[in-house]
């Protein structure tokens, strides 16, 4: 549905975008994280035919991002920048009533898409407010609004929840996960990275130009860790035993003992974990929960970054 193949633009000094790949699904969600200056807003660019790259191609639903097709991709695609104007001095409605006559929607179908995106985007209560009222978060989904009132199929949103609290985020997250649900592809930039986990079925992450890793996230997580760390919790009565059994199983490394809780790794390939589980439940430790400890997607984006 949307694909990248080999997408670069050089601004000099090694800083741009270099042979950027990768291909989005119709239906899903890709979370695209990297620190200022990585090269998300380049590469959003290039596929909203706002700036030509220096080689390589992107189609979008079907469509070669050139120059010649930017009518067909306007109708394609929706792009919210992260810095977007409002005009302060009109209501939501008469917002987005201008911005549907400026995409040329007929006006009786336009009542009937300004209803539906305000439903969408969960903003229908705030039709008859000013613009310039408008808190971050609401303004952020006003935006969204006008950002899906052609029906894109694609949208590619840059850093959505910038600046928002977090309610405002996890509104902007379920609204985000609900245009999905009705059939939009969906590219987002952010560096909120615990929200990317929650809702993205894709992930890339791209670090001074160059993608480091794309995928499920899942994928990406066991491609990066060597070992498998696991945390359980014991009575605690049995702590001490329960970390001597450890220390004496071979394989079993770095055991930490934090208040109730002792976390152990072993080797991936080696995978120790049910082992470990039948033989303290057999040498008589009362284990009250035993868990994998799962990287963290801040954590998986720091090692990435620092290659
Ligand atoms: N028009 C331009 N002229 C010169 N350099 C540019 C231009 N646009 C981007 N760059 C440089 O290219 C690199 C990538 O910038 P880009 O804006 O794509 O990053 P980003 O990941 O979107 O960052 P942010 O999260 O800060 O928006 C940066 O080093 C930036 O300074």
């Amino acid at each position: 549905m949307i694909e990248l193949n080999s997408l670069s633009k050089s601004f000099g000094n090694g800083r741009g975008i270099h042979q950027v790949s990768f291909t989005v699904p119709e239906g899903s969600i890709m979370g695209f994280v990297g620190h200022n200056g990585a090269g998300k807003t380049t590469t959003f660019k290039i596929l909203t035919g706002l700036m030509d790259p220096d080689s390589g191609s992107a189609t979008i639903d079907g469509i070669p991002v050139k120059p010649r097709n930017l009518k067909k991709l306007k109708q394609s695609v929706g792009y919210m920048p992260d810095i977007f104007g409002v005009y302060e001095r009109m209501t939501v409605w008469q917002y987005l009533d201008f911005f549907g006559a400026a995409y040329r929607i007929p006006r009786k179908l336009r009542k009937e898409r300004i209803l539906k995106a305000l439903d969408l985007t969960r903003s229908g209560d705030m039709v008859d407010y000013q613009v310039a009222s408008l808190s971050r978060g609401m303004r952020q989904r006003v935006g969204l609004a006008k950002t899906i009132l052609p029906d894109p199929k694609v949208l590619i949103l840059d850093e959505p929840a910038g600046g928002l609290d977090p309610q405002a985020r996890i509104e902007m997250r379920e609204v985000v996960c609900e245009l999905r649900d009705v059939g939009k592809t969906i590219i987002l930039s952010s560096h909120i990275l615990p929200d990317l986990g929650n809702m993205c079925d894709l992930v890339g992450i791209i670090n001074k130009g160059n993608m480091e890793a794309f995928g499920k996230l899942d994928d990406i997580t066991e491609s990066l860790t060597d070992k498998k760390t696991y945390v359980i919790e014991v009575h605690k009565d049995d702590l001490g035993n329960a970390q001597q059994f450890l220390s004496n199983m071979g394989s079993i490394k770095d055991i930490q003992l934090r208040e109730q809780q002792i976390s152990f790794s072993c080797d991936k390939e080696e995978d120790l974990g049910a082992k470990v589980l039948a033989y303290l439940i057999e040498n008589n430790i009362r284990v009250n929960s035993f868990k994998l400890q799962e990287l963290e997607l801040e954590e998986m984006f720091m090692q990435l970054a620092a290659k």
